[in-house]
């Protein structure tokens, strides 16, 4: 008893999530309804064909003498087979209207779900992208939307149309034979209980087999990402032995869900089959008796084919609404996701936009996923317009955090980060976003041409921009060298560029974006000592009259900045000018006589 509840609440909390899909449909509530239009007429007319054959048998050419009586009246043999064709032809036009207008429907919404949800995660902050998998979002946005396309654009309407196919074949069943209905109707019923009961196991080997394939896809995903490590390793044969089992697996599933399922037409076909024979028998004698025409026999066998039919169809469509119903809960979760980071009502105006005074207040941060331990403790720092420093420290101390909280893309937890004297939270993330142009330690290059990639840092640059950008950082130096220059194609993530090639088209990129404050996480730890010099050169450029922060490992690298921030464990240990830290017996100078003494 409690078992049927909760599976009843399940489904129906299940089926109530498709109730908010309704936002996505109600801009086509027009073209929903032709398409209601074009099934009534499509079922209404499938509904008719029966009684055509019943007087066609009947009147065509069974008992002349009965010429004039039946569905059609007074017309000729030739005049009914005009009709049956004109009915064939209206259906055939109604369905495929309706095939049309829904599949239309389907598509259209599926389209601006996929836009919306991509719209809403692209808002996200990091941290969702934590706990949530890239790929997990893909499938979301690929397979959970091609559930929902389905039962928009093809099922409910065949669900529909088969319930009608239903509902109107079982009226007219009573209609033609009572009698013969209600013995229809018991066998039915009689039949119903085993054909579910297997049912019920197919449905629960689908699933398991689907599992199966999903495992064997998860693992072929992951190596095939990795393959130079399995081969550089030599584990092709282990691999392919892992999948190999893993398809076996699949294979087993498959073939246990198969043996049932193939009991089960076995099963449908007798039992329709069967109940088809039995009522045709019955029937038979009725017609011998005198107790039914033979044309009423043949329309009432037509009727149960469609009834059949309907039944068949119902059955499947209430798995696919079923299945999108659970797809569009999950959709949802996605549309609905928050951001993590909520911008202000009302964002101020930045002031003096051209410039960037950074302010930390008692900074403090933990990340959220680690709140025991502070990535940041207590910072406060006060960095000049046009003011160069370098952050440097022990790998872990929180540098790469610091430019995180800059840009918000988390929320302090303590303390305050002011840029030009304002709070950050309290400007919008794009005027904030849009005055700071990053180096990361980990360039992304996008699967576009040269050109293209350096333009993302400003859309609207010209090819000139671009190219004076290019130059200052370098890429010139290579890009001639590449098949077609700056059109060259950088293959997906620039697998076709070195590690510095990559870092001096991110330097070119940030240089175009001409923000008042430059961020480098590491910008040249790539480049070869000669290239290093060259880049150097064109950042020096680009940091004229900009503030920058510098996150270097190699000290050398950062020995012309005006102040150097230490940091260790989250907290700033020392600050000064390179040359007085190195008078100090403290972190800095452990860390610098380490590197320079060495070379
Ligand atoms: N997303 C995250 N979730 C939880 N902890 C994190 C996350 N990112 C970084 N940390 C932790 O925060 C601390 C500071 O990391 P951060 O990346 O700022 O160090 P870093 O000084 O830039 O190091 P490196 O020089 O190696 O880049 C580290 O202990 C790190 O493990």
């Amino acid at each position: 008893m409690s078992l049927s509840k909760s599976i009843k609440t399940d489904s129906s909390r299940r089926l109530s999530s498709l109730k908010t899909l309704w936002p996505f449909l109600r801009p086509y509530r027009g073209r929903i309804s032709l398409a209601f239009v074009l099934l009534c007429l499509g079922s209404a007319t499938i509904l008719l064909v029966p009684l055509a054959f019943r007087d066609l048998i009947d009147f065509g050419f069974g008992q002349r003498q009965h010429a004039g009586a039946g569905l059609l009246g007074s017309l000729s043999l030739n005049g009914r087979f005009a009709v049956l064709f004109g009915l064939a032809c209206l259906w055939a036009l109604a369905v495929s209207a309706r095939y049309y207008t829904v599949t239309w429907i389907g598509e259209r919404v599926t389209a601006d779900l996929r836009t919306a949800v991509y719209a809403r995660v692209l808002v996200q902050s990091p941290q969702f992208f934590e706990t949530l998998q890239t790929g997990e979002v893909l499938s979301r946005l690929t397979g959970d939307t091609i559930l929902i396309q389905t039962v928009v654009g093809s099922s409910v309407s065949m669900g529909l149309r088969s319930l009608f196919q239903f509902i109107g074949g079982m009226i007219m069943l009573a209609v033609t034979s009572l009698h013969l209905f209600s013995l229809n109707l018991g066998l039915m019923a009689l039949l119903t209980l085993p054909i579910l009961a297997i049912g019920r196991k197919v449905k629960k080997l689908s699933r398991e087999s689907q599992d199966r394939i999903a495992d064997a896809s998860a693992l072929a995903g992951e190596i095939l990402n990795a393959v130079p490590t399995v081969q550089a390793y030599t584990q092709e044969t282990r691999e392919t032995r892992r999948f190999a089992e893993r398809a076996e697996v699949s294979f087993k599933t498959a073939i246990r869900r198969t043996r049932v399922r193939a009991a089960l037409t076995a099963l449908i076909i007798m039992a329709v089959m069967g109940s088809i024979i039995f009522v045709l028998w019955v029937g038979a004698n009725l017609v011998h008796e005198g107790g039914m025409t033979g044309g009423q026999l043949a329309s009432f066998v037509l009727y149960a084919v469609l009834v059949a039919g309907g039944v068949g169809t119902m059955a499947e469509v209430w798995g696919d609404i079923m299945r999108a119903a659970g797809a569009t809960g999950r959709l949802l979760e996605l549309l609905h996701a928050k951001p993590a980071i909520v911008e202000a009502n009302v964002p101020e105006p930045l002031l003096r936009p051209e410039k960037a005074e950074i302010r930390f207040d008692h900074v403090s941060f933990h990340y959220p996923s680690r709140m025991q331990t502070a990535a940041l403790a207590d910072i406060t720092l006060a960095i000049a317009p046009g003011e160069s420093i370098a952050l440097v420290g022990p790998s872990g101390a929180g540098k790469s955090t610091l430019f995180q909280l800059l840009l918000r893309f988390y929320e302090v937890s303590d303390g305050t980060i002011r840029f030009n004297g304002q709070d950050i939270r309290e400007l919008s993330l794009q005027e904030l976003r849009n005055r700071i142009a990053i180096v990361p330690q980990d360039p992304v290059i996008f699967s576009a041409n040269a050109l293209e990639n350096i333009r993302y840092g400003r859309p609207d640059a010209s090819d000139e921009e671009v190219i004076a950008a290019a130059k200052s950082a370098q890429v010139e130096e290579f890009i001639h060298r590449l098949p077609e220059g700056y059109q060259t194609f950088l293959g997906e993530r620039g697998t076709r560029l070195s590690g510095g090639q990559r870092q001096r088209i991110a330097i070119a990129r940030a240089i175009l974006k001409n923000a008042p404050l430059l961020l480098l996480d590491e910008a040249t730890s790539a480049l070869d000592a000669e290239s290093e010099i060259l880049v150097q050169e064109g950042l020096n450029t680009a940091m004229q009259g900009r503030t920058t922060l510098i996150i270097a490992h190699r000290l050398a690298t950062v020995k012309k900045v005006g102040r150097i921030i230490v940091l260790n464990q989250g907290r700033i240990v020392e600050t000064g000018a390179p040359e007085d830290l190195r008078r100090q017996s403290g972190l800095y100078a452990r860390l610098a006589s380490l590197q320079f003494d060495i070379q």
